[in-house]
């Protein structure tokens, strides 16, 4: 059986009187990339934080590569990228990244890590003069020196614009490429649905969704057909098994369907549609679904 990357049971955490996190079991597998999603004070920093030993949970264990999270940390097996913190302005990049290779055993040489972070040019530059997100791409770089196992990122790309968060998500390709395990915190769907295997959304300190990005969409709103069908006879549509709805605009019919290949099948023997396209919601809409059963069943 291979040991689990990250393993957490039944964790929770209060701040005063608030449930930051209310119970979560969370396996991650060697090589996955997982992202965390989930609306503003969800539970994500949190989490992430009793993952690294930055927080104690209140109850429960969590366990990283079968150890404590300190010892994981001592032995180099994490890499971490957090929200703020951890940059000496008045130092120089390549000094900062000199620093955090000295703390690990074999870390990888400072120019290579500078390198794969996109930020070789800025290795004489003091920290405190560069952009917001030249500093994020200075936490990456700090984060993959020592040649971890395990990548956590909370929110890498805020603050980058377009262009730095897919030169940024291109780098990151290339560590996942080399069998890295990462667990990132967003609010950028896209970012999730574009580069993570798996997809844990949370939501008031729990894990509400968890599944590929593909999965939580199916889960929540199956598959839209959309077709031209002359002479529709829209009450036979909507009463077909795996039809949620039916609209019309103009010739064109939209069916919302829980079981899209049925009702394929039935369009192209019963009826004269043509110009059929099948779509799927995307995470956005699943998770503000999500939220929706949520909310209704709080
Ligand atoms: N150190 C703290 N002291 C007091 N309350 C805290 C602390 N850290 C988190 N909380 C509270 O716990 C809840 C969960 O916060 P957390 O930062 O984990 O959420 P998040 O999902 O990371 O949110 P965001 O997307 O805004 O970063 C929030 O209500 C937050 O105000």
């Amino acid at each position: 059986m291979t040991t689990s990357a990250v393993s957490l049971r039944g964790v929770t955490r209060k701040y005063g009187a608030v449930q930051a996190v209310a119970g979560v079991d969370l396996e991650i597998r060697a090589g996955e990339v997982v992202a965390l999603l989930g609306p503003n004070g969800a539970g994500k920093s949190t989490t992430i934080e009793m993952l690294l030993g930055l927080a104690r949970p209140d109850q429960g264990e969590v366990r990283v590569y079968g150890g404590s999270p300190a010892e994981a940390i001592a032995k180099g097996l994490v890499g971490v990228m957090l929200q703020s913190g951890g940059i000496i302005e008045d130092a120089k990049v390549g000094e900062l990244l000199n620093l955090v290779a000295g703390l690990h055993k074999e870390p990888m040489p400072v120019g290579e890590a500078l390198e794969r972070a996109g930020i070789a040019d800025l290795r004489d530059r003091k920290l405190k003069g560069l952009s917001g997100g030249q500093q994020q791409r200075v936490r990456f770089a700090m984060a993959i020196v020592p040649q971890p196992e395990l990548i956590v990122l909370d929110e890498p790309t805020t603050g980058m614009d377009v262009e730095s968060r897919r030169d940024f998500w291109a780098s990151m390709h290339a560590e996942t490429a080399r069998g890295r395990t990462v667990l990132f915190a967003t609010h950028y769907l896209e970012e999730a649905d574009a580069y993570a295997d798996r997809v844990v959304l949370m939501r008031n300190g729990k894990i509400v969704a968890d599944g590929t990005a593909a999965q939580i969409k199916a889960s929540v709103s199956g598959r839209t057909i959309r077709a031209t069908i002359p002479g529709a006879n829209l009450a036979a549509l909507a009463a077909l098994d795996g039809v949620r709805s039916v609209e019309t605009r103009g010739d064109v019919v939209l069916l919302q369907c829980a079981d899209s290949d049925a009702t394929l099948r039935y369009l192209l023997a019963s009826t004269r549609a043509h110009d059929i396209e099948v779509t799927s919601a995307d995470l956005e809409d699943a998770v503000l679904a999500i939220s929706a059963e949520q909310e209704a069943l709080a």
